[in-house]
């Protein structure tokens, strides 16, 4: 009988092996440069998804496995492990789990000897794993990134962020036109902010609307910056970073005149695909954001950053990278908002934002630049749109928004937004 699991598994596997390895890879880059492409499209999601769970979760694996190794074997081995606890401990069928994992290694060229404690180990596992699974604590980030953002919110609520990123993201999708509509029509949830939330949403393409264009993939917290500049039909906005376009979207959609910049050509694909099936226009230049010229009633500056608040979509992340970008990020973003300062019309405003949960791309780059542009100040009111929490605003009058935060409903991303204005 074919093992209708095995190619998930192995791709699955695989992508572990990458993002874990001695040169670790982001799972967005190894997905762009095509690794799974030669799946059908039912395998790849799954894969997707295996990967990402067992990243989720694999603190909870190892804890288990430790107890069934006397030494750690090879990374292809311990992620075959890993794979197969997780699956195991989210209520996999033992049998299948288990007998693909075996294949899988006793398959390969040079790790076949240890298929027999593969199927030991797992077979342990499935006997034990799922009653002790719910019981361990959630994953906690690793220490580069727990240090800073202990230090910054505290342990607390670092603990709860932790079980939000554990928790996994539902799809969150922002209308073309009526929110309403668009919820009934999707069997989603209207979020308090105006996005809608759909759970076991399936394929996302396959969804009613996608194709006519009436709606794009965007978490509630990532469609909050554009409903703070509040963009009125015929004003002239500037979209600084603007790729993949979720924003850029929204800002067409409201009428605005929008210009579009990115640095990235191949990113810059992704705005025209979007902008194409939404049928919204924008213009699209490509070129880095510190060289655009002219002047604009608004503009949107969605900078460069750790993406640290996009954990619960990405548990990539705290794996593949260490930190080491963080200096060169916060400079840039300094730059970018003295550069886009000077193309903001006198009166105008602009709306920085960062997806990032350090405060140092966030609340302290907007308390500099308050410091190195004495006609900036802070509109604290534009802030506050719908469905937004007061305790939400930050000291220097921009929102902090966390991935703890509607826990009950699902959480959101974080996320840093100010809207700055320019006297007049
Ligand atoms: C956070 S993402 C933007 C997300 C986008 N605004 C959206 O809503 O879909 C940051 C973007 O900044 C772009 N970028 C990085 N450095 C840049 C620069 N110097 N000038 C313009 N774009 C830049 C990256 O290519 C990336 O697409």
């Amino acid at each position: 009988m074919a093992d209708t699991g095995a190619e998930a598994r192995r791709s699955a596997v695989y992508l572990l092996d990458q993002i874990l390895g001695e040169e670790p890879r982001l799972m967005s880059e190894l997905l762009a440069a095509g690794t799974l492409d030669r799946l059908p499209p039912d395998d790849r999601a799954r894969a997707q998804r295996l990967a990402q769970d067992t990243l989720r979760g694999l603190e909870r694996a190892d804890r288990l496995l430790q107890k069934h190794l006397r030494k750690q074997p090879p990374l292809t081995v311990r992620n075959v492990l890993r794979v197969g606890t997780v699956e195991l401990c989210q209520g996999g069928a033992a049998h299948g789990v288990v007998n693909t994992m075996v294949n899988l290694v006793s398959g390969h060229r040079s790790l076949g000897h240890l298929k027999g404690l593969t199927n030991a180990v797992l077979r342990k596992i499935a006997a034990e794993g799922p009653e002790a699974w719910p019981a361990l604590r959630a994953p906690r980030l690793p220490k580069w990134l727990r240090g800073p953002l202990v230090e910054a919110w505290g342990a607390e609520a670092i603990a709860a962020m932790e079980q939000a990123h554990f928790a996994g993201a539902p799809l969150d999708i922002t209308a073309k036109g009526d929110p309403a509509a668009l919820a009934e029509v999707t069997g989603g949830t209207l979020l308090p902010t105006g996005s809608v939330r759909v759970t076991d949403a399936g394929q996302v393409s396959a969804m009613p609307g996608f194709a006519a264009g009436d709606w794009w993939v965007q978490d509630a917290a990532a469609a909050l910056p554009v409903r703070v500049l509040a963009p009125r039909p015929g004003e002239t906005i500037l979209d600084l970073c603007a790729a993949p376009g979720g924003k850029t979207m929204q800002l067409a959609a409201a009428g605005a005149a929008v210009t579009a910049v990115d640095t990235s050509a191949g990113r810059m694909a992704r705005v025209r695909e979007n902008l194409d099936r939404t049928r919204l226009k924008a213009d699209l230049l490509t070129q880095d954001a510190r060289a655009v010229t002219g002047t604009y009633d608004g503009i949107l500056l969605d900078a460069p950053c750790s993406a640290t608040g996009t954990l619960r979509r990405h548990p990539d992340l705290p794996y593949a990278k260490d930190g080491s970008e963080f200096g060169d990020l916060i400079d840039l973003q300094s730059e970018l908002i003295d550069h886009a300062w000077s193309l903001l019309k006198p009166g105008g405003r602009m709306v920085f934002c960062t997806c990032s949960l350090l405060p140092d791309e966030g609340e302290v780059q907007v308390d500099e630049a308050l410091q190195r542009h004495p006609d900036m100040q802070v509109d604290r009111d534009a802030a506050m749109v719908p469905g937004v929490d007061s305790g939400w605003l930050t000291a220097e009058g921009g929102l902090r928004l966390r991935p703890d935060y509607w826990a009950d409903i699902g959480g959101m991303d974080g996320f840093y937004v100010a809207c700055l204005r320019k006297q007049g």
